[in-house]
């Protein structure tokens, strides 16, 4: 697990670094700067190439400096810019500066000619305008200095967070720097994670500079990531067992000729290893279901005036209580059978209950359904039918994912999966856990079939059910990049996602 932290907690932690365990900020500096430098260095020829450094009069900056008097060190040809005046410089960062003139470093004032030609002749660029120092909209010559760097194209190494990025929101405030690495100091940042910021990062990578654990304890709402799927996450497998030991995963999807989401979700639970699969779905499906996924149980409804017939209902009710979890929602459609099923399974289920798609949509239209649920519930949105269950527009969904995610899990007392391109993960008294495993590529019809079913098979075979879901997405967006390694972005489908599935739980 990696932590990610708001711009406001990083300081708080910096600050307690400092002040209470007494590390001055100088070494946090240096360590920082090491770090960077060992990056830069690790470029293949970079004995052959020419290195900006951009540096603002902030502690960004300062780290800027340090790590251009560290590849001075190293015979790197590296020029530094400094974009500010003298009287600006923080404490820390006009040291860096005093050391470099001492040393008669490579180091000039920006000036708007010499500056193009300085980012003209360069190869790499390091950005250490800002960090997560920003507060307001850039303007002025910082402005010119991003948008000469951006239209340069050059190879672009942020330093902690792209400049112009916030690094509480993800907001581009004003104009950003477009990086092709950022190095992260000692945590994400909120702001590289979540859209837009997440795009000017590119590639991230987390550096530690020596701030201990310790101090990590002050901060009010944990968040974390999960980057790798590690064994301790995962359902044990016992030498000796049969299919029973590994759960039952009632899946109640389709309507009338609608099977695809049962079918997918039913399978992508299967892959996740559960023992049996069991779908409730209309009549009319079962022959194409039974030829599609004949290892599954299925259980069909017919209809008598528009309602699920009475002894069919019995089958169904017998069903919901005999398996380990329940999916509901996948190509449900929101007819008034659809309703039924859902209230019916809140009512009598016992198992935790994983709600997706039309069930989602159902509740949108009736709230009430969730009151005073007895089982655990995992629903999982993706922003507009979000925005149905709360009643708010997509976009403010799409600006306030964590809060809402929040809002959902503390008005509902359920754990929720607001599906995005970095899906986030709450509940109640949780941490909070951001995605960011998976791909574009993701976005076909079926992919959040493929998820529930996986988060299914999960809680069948045992995994709690906030962790099942987690790992869930974490599995569900690790098989997606895996998938588009062999189909690529465009041609990849829902069915390659399930296909890859066992190959990230090998
Ligand atoms: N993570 C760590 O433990 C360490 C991080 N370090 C580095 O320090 C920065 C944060 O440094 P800080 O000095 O707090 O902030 P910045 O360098 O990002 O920038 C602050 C200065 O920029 C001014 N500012 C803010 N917004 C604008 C703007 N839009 N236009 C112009 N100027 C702006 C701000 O001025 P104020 O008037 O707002 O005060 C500051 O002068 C962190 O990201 C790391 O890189 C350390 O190395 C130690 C360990
Ligand atoms: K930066």
């Amino acid at each position: 697990m990696n932590r990610i932290l708001t711009g406001q907690d990083m300081k708080k932690i910096d600050r307690n670094t400092i002040d209470y365990y007494g590390i001055p900020s100088l070494v946090l500096m240096e360590r920082a700067a090491l770090g960077v430098a060992n990056e830069v260095m690790i470029r293949e020829f970079i004995n052959k190439e020419k290195v900006l450094i951009v540096c603002g009069t902030g502690n960004n900056g300062g780290d800027g400096l340090a790590v251009g008097r560290i590849l001075l060190s190293n015979n790197v040809d590296v020029k530094m810019v400094i974009v500010g005046d003298y009287n600006q410089f923080s404490v820390e960062t006009k040291k860096q500066y005093e050391i470099l003139v001492k040393l008669n470093g490579p180091i000039v004032f920006y000036q708007e000619e010499s500056f193009y030609h300085l980012v003209n002749e360069a190869d790499v660029i390091v950005d250490a305008i800002f960090g997560v120092g920003l507060s307001r909209d850039i303007k002025g010559i910082y402005k010119e200095v991003i948008q000469t760097i951006n239209g340069s194209k050059k190879y672009v190494i942020a330093i902690d967070i792209p400049s112009g990025i916030d690094a509480n929101s993800g907001k581009v405030l004003g104009i950003s720097i477009k990086a092709n690495q950022t190095i992260a100091l000692s945590a994400y940042k909120l702001g590289q994670v979540l859209f837009p910021g997440h795009e000017y990062c590119n590639e991230i990578k987390v550096i530690d500079i020596g701030i201990p654990l310790e101090a990590y304890k002050k901060i009010d709402k944990n968040i974390f990531t999960m980057s790798k799927l590690t064994q301790d996450m995962l359902p044990t497998r016992k030498p000796r067992s049969n299919k029973g030991s590994y759960g039952k995963v009632l899946v109640m999807a389709g309507s009338k000729n609608m099977s695809g989401a049962a079918y997918l979700s039913g399978l992508a639970a299967y892959r996740t290893g559960v023992g049996l699969v069991h779908i409730v779905t209309p009549e009319d499906n079962r022959i194409i279901l039974q030829s599609q996924l004949p290892e599954a149980i299925i259980t069909t409804y017919e209809f008598n005036n528009g309602c699920i017939e009475q002894n069919h209902m019995e089958k169904i009710k017998q069903a919901i209580n005999n398996v380990d979890v329940i999916v509901i929602g996948p190509g449900l459609s929101t007819e008034i059978d659809a309703k039924t099923l859902l209230i019916e399974t809140i009512k009598h289920g016992k198992v935790p209950l994983i709600i997706d798609a039309d069930g989602l949509n159902i509740i949108a239209k009736n709230k009430d359904i969730l009151k005073n649920h007895q089982q655990p519930i995992i629903v999982t949105p993706h922003p507009g039918e979000m925005s149905r269950l709360m009643n708010e527009p997509v976009q403010i969904i799409l600006d306030q994912l964590i809060e809402k995610a929040m809002n959902m899990s503390e008005q509902h007392n359920v754990i929720t999966v607001l599906k995005d391109s970095n899906t986030v993960i709450t509940s109640p008294t949780r941490d909070i856990y951001i995605n960011l495993s998976g791909n574009n590529g993701m976005a076909t019809a079926g992919a959040g079939d493929v998820l529930s079913g996986v988060i299914g098979g999960l809680v069948a075979q045992g995994i709690e059910t906030f962790k099942a879901a987690y790992t869930g997405v974490l599995i569900h967006g690790l098989a997606g990049d895996k998938a588009k390694e062999s189909k690529g972005y465009y041609g990849m489908i829902a069915r390659d996602i399930i296909q890859n599935i066992p190959e990230v739980m090998k």
